[in-house]
């Protein structure tokens, strides 16, 4: 369940104690200029009562150098207050967005698979936005309105009593205002900033997916959607003005109506010498000085409320637990690594001038070919061991009772029908996704066992979605490899089979990706797949790498892909015959179940289901 909205603002008050100085300033500064504007009115009795009442001119003057001193007091505590305190809040603004972002990073591909993204951003920009102007002014002016309205009260009792008391009385029907209004906007608040991610998905989607919007002419019911859900927001912004104007309305009509009252009753006490001129001239000023902190109070409900929704909102993003985490592993690291399974399988034998990863030549790259084969130095052993795997909140099986074993230096080529589970199972081995039942050994540990840095750093993914970031080509091909040299990042690129970069008008330097330089699907791969090539993996593991590109770019990256795959443990899902060729050996998924394994040759001899398939993507193409 999730916290009250005032519970989870109070959780992230932890973002306040960095900023306690500049607090302290703050409301020092902020206190100070109150008792500087309430000190004005009394400054303004002692000119009536005692130099013009008493014609003591000589008064005057100081009396009034000290109300100038007063404002100008005021004008310059205001100035340093409100910058000490914009630069306070926005920095606890980028910690808290800092948390979320780390914590979002920490938590599995499942979870953003059932979280709308637009809910991400709204909560990661918005609500963060809502809760810095709560924090920043909200905090700091219900303290001081509190203050000023307490001091205020007691002036107003100590010039004249029942007048005083009759002032504050006036004041009770106010609060138990604020209580109603305070459980009316609560739920609106929520509602809009959750209507406000909904949108947010919906403009998202719409620009992401605007080429299958227009090409499908779906362009208008998807502008009809946006409508509905913009309308259905500003409907909640217009109900949460109304309920807003009809309180600061009351606000605002409470504290003139009290003033109007005091000059009457005020009026009476002086006929009847219960109070001086200047008392009244003071009391009328204070009184007026009440209306601020009350008007000020529907701005502090108000959004305070707003700020509670949204912390609520944002904790959400903080409860929920990473599910898939190695902390286990980080402290076990200290102790010698535990091998549970020995290596057994023999290293395939290297074949003459196969180049290693971390000196991968393929075609033209300069250097890295070597006499004496594959480098397995940089090779793993990798097992399924009983796996099976269901996605959270579905029961069905995607994977059952998988046993599956990837020798040193093998490639092994993973194939079936779609949906069969290929992708799921390769998850598992980078930990995207976690098994159900089983165990997935690397090197004979289990990757639940290694530190989950670690385990991205030897294993590698090339996923058939290209996702590249707007970044420059150098950017997005050393992501896996910060510390990869010019040669090796070029090497890799060649090995691609995406030298066209080279081409590109500022080269390596060129910003693709999102908001960079448009590239074709096939571009995206060969950019991806240099990407997964120049971490340097133990393990590679690539998703249906080359479903862009055309034949002759195909038969030339698989060319290369050969020597590549030599030196390093891969897992390649595929589904032509001739990508299907790179394996040393095929295992054919079938509904979740491995139900054969053999090289291509004997499985198209021997199995009717793998032959099927293989025909019919020879035939499709
Ligand atoms: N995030 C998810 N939540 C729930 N079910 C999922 C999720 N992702 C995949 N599935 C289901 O798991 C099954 C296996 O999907 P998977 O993507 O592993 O298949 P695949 O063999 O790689 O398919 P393809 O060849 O089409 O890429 C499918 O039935 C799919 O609907």
């Amino acid at each position: 369940m999730s916290q009250s909205p005032v519970a989870a603002l109070w959780r992230l008050r932890p973002y306040l104690r960095p900023y306690r100085k500049q607090l302290i300033i703050m409301v020092t500064a902020a206190l100070v200029v109150e008792a500087a504007d309430i000190a004005v009115p009394l400054v303004t009795k002692s000119v009536i009562d005692g130099a013009i009442a008493h014609h003591e001119r000589g008064l005057l003057l100081p009396l009034g150098l000290l109300a100038i001193a007063l404002g100008a007091l005021s004008a310059g505590l205001s100035l340093i207050r409100r910058w000490v305190q914009g630069n306070a809040v926005a920095n606890m603004e980028k910690d808290i967005r800092d948390d979320l972002y780390a914590h979002l990073q920490r938590l599995e591909p499942a979870f953003h698979d059932e979280w709308q993204s637009g809910q991400l951003l709204s909560r990661a920009t918005t609500d963060l936005g809502t809760i810095r102007r709560f924090m920043g002014f909200g905090i700091v002016f219900l303290f001081i309105s509190t203050m000023t309205f307490t001091a205020v009260s007691a002036l107003l009792i100590s010039l004249n009593w029942w007048l005083g008391l009759i002032t504050m009385a006036m004041f009770v029907p106010v609060f138990v205002f604020c209580l109603r209004f305070e459980k009316k906007y609560k739920v609106l608040a929520r509602r809009a900033q959750d209507q406000d991610g909904d949108l947010t998905t919906l403009v998202e989607e719409a620009a992401t997916g605007v080429r299958v919007l227009k090409a499908l002419g779906r362009a208008p019911e998807a502008a009809d959607t946006h409508y509905a859900e913009a309308d259905q927001l500003s409907r909640t912004r217009i109900a949460m003005a109304g309920v807003v104007g009809w309180f600061w309305s009351v606000l605002t009509l409470v504290p003139n109506a009290v003033i109007a009252l005091a000059v009457v009753l005020g009026a009476v006490a002086v006929s009847k010498h219960a109070m001086t001129v200047g008392g009244l001239v003071a009391y009328i000023t204070l009184g007026l000085q009440l209306v601020w902190p009350v008007e000020a109070l529907g701005y502090i409900l108000a959004s305070g409320e707003e700020a509670a929704t949204a912390a609520q909102r944002v904790v959400e993003i903080f409860d929920t637990d990473p599910a898939i985490t190695s902390e286990a592993a980080d402290e076990e690291e200290d102790h010698p690594e535990r091998v549970v399974v020995p290596l057994t399988a023999e290293p395939r034998l290297p074949a003459p001038g196969h180049p290693s990863i971390r000196g991968v030549t393929g075609g033209s790259a300069p250097g890295g070919k070597t006499d004496h084969g594959p480098d397995l130095g940089h090779a793993a052993h990798v097992l399924f061991d009983n796996v099976s795997f269901s996605y959270p909140g579905d029961r069905r099986p995607v994977l059952s009772e998988v046993n599956l074993e990837v020798t040193r230096g093998e490639t092994l080529v993973l194939t079936g029908a779609t949906g069969s589970g290929k992708t799921t199972l390769l998850y598992l081995v980078p930990r995207l996704a976690d098994v159900s039942g089983g165990r997935v050994l690397l090197a004979g540990r289990d990757v639940r066992d290694i530190p989950l840095p670690q385990l991205r750093q030897r294993v590698a993914c090339g996923f058939e979605e290209a996702t590249l970031f707007s970044a420059s080509v150098r950017e997005n091909v050393t992501f896996g490899a910060a510390d990869a040299t010019e040669e090796e990042i070029e090497a890799a690129l060649i090995a691609a089979q995406a030298s066209f970069v080279f081409e590109l008008p500022w080269g390596l330097d060129t910003r693709i990706g999102e908001q960079g330089m448009a590239l074709s699907g096939g571009q995206r791969q060969r950019v991806a797949l240099a990407r997964a090539i120049l971490s340097r993996p133990e393990v590679l593991i690539l998703d249906d790498p080359l479903s862009a590109l055309d034949v002759q770019t195909e038969e030339r990256v698989t060319r290369a892909l050969h020597e590549i795959l030599a030196g390093v443990t891969a897992i390649v899902v595929a589904h032509r015959p001739s990508t299907v060729a790179l394996g040393d050996r095929v295992a054919l998924l079938d509904d979740g179940v491995i139900a054969a394994v053999g090289s291509h040759r004997e499985l198209m001899a021997t199995d009717p289901v793998y032959a099927n398939l293989m025909t019919m993507e020879e035939v499709a193409r």
